[in-house]
């Protein structure tokens, strides 16, 4: 059984759209998935332990474009990680970003790459979108070689387009593919 932990932060629900797009499609290959948040925004989410992290044979690591780079409430969390980082506990581990902004153009790619830097500093297989998903090529909104993107408006109120959708769903059943490739 190979298992998925699906990491992120969202405030108005973009984010974890996708989480659970990513989520779904992970499910679909058999794989288990442990979706956690880094606080508690609704009665069902489940915040993130350092044990999931160690649990976990791939991770989809997402939270809101802020600034050009990850929400605050992450990369507190990352900087709890030391001692997995010293043991080198999440070498080799599969992994990928994603992010949602609310303009095209406010650093969506900025924050995947910044999201990236915790992970790769972890020694984990940081896997982007590849150009077989027709969706990158294709789409008006987010989707990007780095990571699952979406773009959600100024007033955050659009909802993942099919593109966005194909392209998260991609990089889930992606995760599982190469973890499973990797045991
Ligand atoms: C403090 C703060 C900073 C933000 N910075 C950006 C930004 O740099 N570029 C952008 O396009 N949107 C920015 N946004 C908007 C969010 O990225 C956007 O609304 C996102 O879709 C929210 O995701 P969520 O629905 O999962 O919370 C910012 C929002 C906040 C609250």
């Amino acid at each position: 059984m190979t298992t998925l932990l699906v990491l992120f932060h969202s405030s108005h629900g973009s984010v974890r759209a996708m989480a659970n797009e990513i989520a779904e499609a992970a499910e679909t290959l058999g794989a288990t998935v442990l979706l956690r948040t880094f606080e508690q925004r609704e009665a069902h989410d489940i915040v993130v332990s350092k044990d999931d992290l160690l649990r976990c044979d791939a991770l989809a690591f997402g939270t809101p474009t802020r600034f050009g780079m990850m929400a605050a409430q992450a990369k507190q969390f990352w900087e709890t990680t030391s001692d997995i980082w010293l043991k080198g506990q999440l070498i080799d581990i599969p992994a990928c970003v994603f992010t949602s902004s609310s303009s095209m153009h406010g650093g969506n790619e900025a924050t995947l790459l910044n999201l990236s830097l915790p992970l790769l500093h972890h020694g984990m297989m940081l896997l982007g979108v590849p150009y077989d998903v027709p969706e990158l090529s294709q789409t008006t909104t987010g989707g990007t070689p780095y990571g699952a993107s979406h773009v959600s408006g100024t007033e955050n109120t659009s909802m993942l387009s099919e593109t966005e959708m194909k392209i998260c769903r991609s990089v889930g059943k992606r995760l599982i593919t190469i973890a499973e490739k990797l045991k």
